[in-house]
């Protein structure tokens, strides 16, 4: 029985036609194949193919498919929908190819490079330089560059110029010149590619095996409700096609807690939602895909209804925000908490402090209590004074510390007098409720956004699934730390050492947004959670496009008013409100721009409140934007009185460290808002702007 294959490149040319065309060419291919199994599929043979295996399949009147037709086996591959003339063309033009390295199937436009390489060779006469000069032809060959390729790459000599061919060369051998182009070594663009090692080299005349084996680019269709699933969502290409970097942590079993890292846009949601669902397939007991933020989970289950297409795997798959969890647990023992509010809990700090006549003020208490004693599970005076004070600066003598102690435990020794809560001390209670039982509720864990989780939640999720293969996975950044929880994961009880994975590809950005953004960390030294540092090195973006605009005003309305005059323009250039954002770090600022929209008749919400996200323009704070993505982005109020602000800083003279940390956490924040800029990114300042932007600017 005929099988239908959807090649990535077709799913991309789908998504951008009109809506009634999609539905159309939908309702073809499924009658198609319905039909298919009755009577045979019925396609047209085209003269003049490049390969004589292509075949022209009818949509309507104007478009037709283009289906690599098999020569062995029953998969008919479809590679574009294109209006009449123009499917006939590509067909003439471009060839298909089996990739040396990596024994995927590629198409090239052959008939462009032809055209091309004269040019090329004539620009290269006017300059020594070649854009390949370090990489010898051994190694070109080994990354899958084939005699068609290596003369053209051979005669390049800027990245324009590759860019330029990125329509009409191999993807696979584009990808590997991409990547040696932004400086990987010819070994790290090897273990990028995801090639397996064979001991047998490809058939390349075998087009069929390559369809089999190309599963980062070739999807193939599991019957009608497959197909119509698939072209329901044509914009989720992270669905269907995974790198093979992606695909490899998505597959793999650990022995043990795992986790992926890379820079912002890599991918690593994705992976977190693929391994999560694969997990649900493989049992029958619970999964848990988790965060720390509602927004967040919210758009986690969103990615999960997405590739759950079974309903039981779907009720497998529990996702919910960590601290609902613990109340959950919690509440299952004791009831609904009374929860303490943070004016009250100042308050209570500020009568110990009176109390006790200490001289500590009641934020170094509380920041006391939540990264010392709670991070440590600290419940004596002892424990207290062997405590690790890591990034709390501020040095505490014996006498000091036996003062700070008393507070602490009068501070708890109140709460459980009034029986008051707090969310970390209901997470407290929760995991030990968890600790206790050996039925746990989850069979395996994912977690999101990982950097962001106190000590306390960590171990909350480790005593909510017992030790095993594939118990706990973790997707996280470090360079994107928005809070202040500073985790080694061994002192939680999560070992990730040799069970960890990067992904260096950013999808998202321009690679002119991203190296923008990252100069905002250049320098900074940022732990991995497992004891070593880690590093912005080797994050890259293949696509390009322009370098953020940065302008200062000598007027906030000013620069409210430019920001306003950028979204307008954005709109008349026709990108839809909802692919638009606006990120600010005081919400003050965010209002007045929303204010100015409002006044101009744009449709505007702050994120997190309206429904209608996709007609509207959204504007929140940095942090707000953790998760999300734009096509068009500004980031607004970037000026030194509001980037850092002075009370998110702890003073020097207070707790040196904490400092900077704090500073580090604010060029964190800013970093995040920017990176959420998929092309255009717009950062604006009045009076003088942020240090951070000082060497940017
Ligand atoms: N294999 C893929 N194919 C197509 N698009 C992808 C793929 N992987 C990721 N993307 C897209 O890249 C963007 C970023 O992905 P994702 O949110 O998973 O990255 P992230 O590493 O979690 O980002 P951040 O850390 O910045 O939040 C998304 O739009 C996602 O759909």
């Amino acid at each position: 029985m005929p099988k239908l294959a959807i090649a990535k490149g077709c799913l991309q040319q789908f998504g951008e036609l009109d809506r009634p065309l999609r539905e159309k060419i939908t309702e073809t291919l499924v009658a198609k194949f319905e039909a298919a199994t009755h009577t045979g599929i019925h396609m047209e043979k085209i003269a003049d193919a490049r390969t004589p295996r292509y075949r022209s399949i009818r949509i309507d009147q104007f478009y037709r498919g283009i289906v690599l037709a098999p020569e062995t086996g029953d998969v008919y591959t479809l590679l574009t929908v294109l209006p009449h003339d123009d499917a006939y063309a590509w067909a003439r033009r471009r060839d298909l190819t089996v990739n040396r390295a990596t024994g995927a199937i590629e198409v090239r436009d052959v008939t462009t490079i032809d055209e091309t390489l004269p040019q090329l060779v004539k620009a290269a006469e006017a300059t020594p330089e070649r854009l390949f000069a370090r990489v010898n032809d051994a190694d070109l060959t080994r990354l899958g560059i084939d005699e068609s390729t290596l003369p053209i790459a051979r005669t390049l000599t800027d990245t324009a110029q590759l860019d330029a061919l990125k329509p009409v060369l191999p993807e696979t051998q584009w990808d590997a010149l991409a990547g040696l182009a932004s400086g990987l070594s010819p070994e790290q663009v090897w273990s990028e590619l995801g090639a397996e090692i064979v001991d047998e080299p490809y058939d390349t005349d075998d087009l069929d095996a390559a369809v089999a084996r190309s599963t980062d680019r070739i999807v193939l269709v599991d019957g009608p409700d497959d197909l119509m699933a698939i072209f329901a969502h044509p914009f989720a290409l992270w669905r269907i096609y995974l790198h093979p970097t992606q695909q490899a942590v998505v597959d793999a079993t650990f022995r043990g807690p795992a986790r992926v890292t890379g820079g912002p846009g890599t991918g690593k949601t994705v992976v977190a939602l693929h391994r999560a669902h694969r997990l649900a397939q493989q049992t029958t007991e619970s999964v848990l895909v988790t965060t720390f933020t509602s927004t967040l989970t919210d758009s986690l289950h969103a990615g999960i209804k997405l590739l759950a297409t079974s309903p039981e795997v779907l009720d497998r798959i529990d996702v919910q925000h960590v601290d609902k969890l613990a109340h959950q647990i919690f509440r299952e023992r004791h009831g609904a908490p009374q929860l303490l509010s943070s004016a009250d809990e100042t308050q209570l700090w500020s009568s110990i402090i009176e109390r006790l006549e200490l001289p500590f003020t009641e934020a170094f208490l509380a920041a006391e209590w939540r990264h010392v004693a709670l991070a440590q599970r600290v419940s004596t005076a002892a424990d207290y004074l062997s405590a690790k004070r890591t990034g709390r600066g501020r040095r505490l003598g014996a006498n000091q510390k036996a003062q700070v102690w008393q507070a602490l435990w009068e501070f708890e020794d109140t709460l459980r007098e009034r029986n008051l809560w707090t969310h970390e001390t209901v997470c407290r209670e929760a995991t030990r409720l968890l600790e206790e039982r050996d039925d746990k509720p989850y069979r395996h864990i994912v977690v999101d956004e990982a950097q962001d989780l106190s000590p306390e939640r960590w171990r909350l999720l480790r005593a909510a699934v017992s030790d095993g293969p594939d118990d706990l996975f973790i997707a996280g950044d470090t360079h994107q730390r928005i809070y202040q929880s500073h985790v080694s994961l061994r002192e939680v009880g999560i070992r990730v050492t040799g069970r960890s994975s990067r992904l260096n590809l950013n999808y998202r950005t321009t690679a002119e947004i991203l190296g923008w953004s990252l100069q905002l960390l250049r320098g900074e030294r940022i732990d991995d959670m497992d004891g070593q540092l880690d590093s912005i090195a080797g994050y890259r973006s293949d696509v390009h496009g322009m370098p953020p605009t940065t302008k200062g005003f000598g007027t906030q309305s000013d620069e409210v008013g430019y920001v306003a005059d950028t979204v307008q323009a954005w709109l008349d250039s026709g990108i839809a409100p909802g692919e638009i954002g606006i990120a600010t770090r005081a919400k003050r600022l965010g209002t007045k721009v929303q204010d100015e929209l409002f006044k101009r008749g744009v449709p505007v919400r702050s994120l997190g409140k309206a429904k209608d996200a996709a007609d509207s323009v959204s504007i929140g704070s940095m942090h707000a934007m953790k998760g999300l993505e734009f096509r068009c982005m500004a980031v607004a109020g970037v000026g030194a009185k509001q980037v850092p602000p002075t009370a998110a800083i702890t003073p020097v003279e207070e707790d040196v460290q904490t400092h900077d940390r704090d500073i580090q956490r604010e060029r964190c924040v800013l970093f995040v808002a920017c990176t959420r800029a998929r092309e255009d990114l717009l950062v604006t300042w009045s009076e003088e702007p942020s240090p951070f932007l000082v060497p940017l600017v």
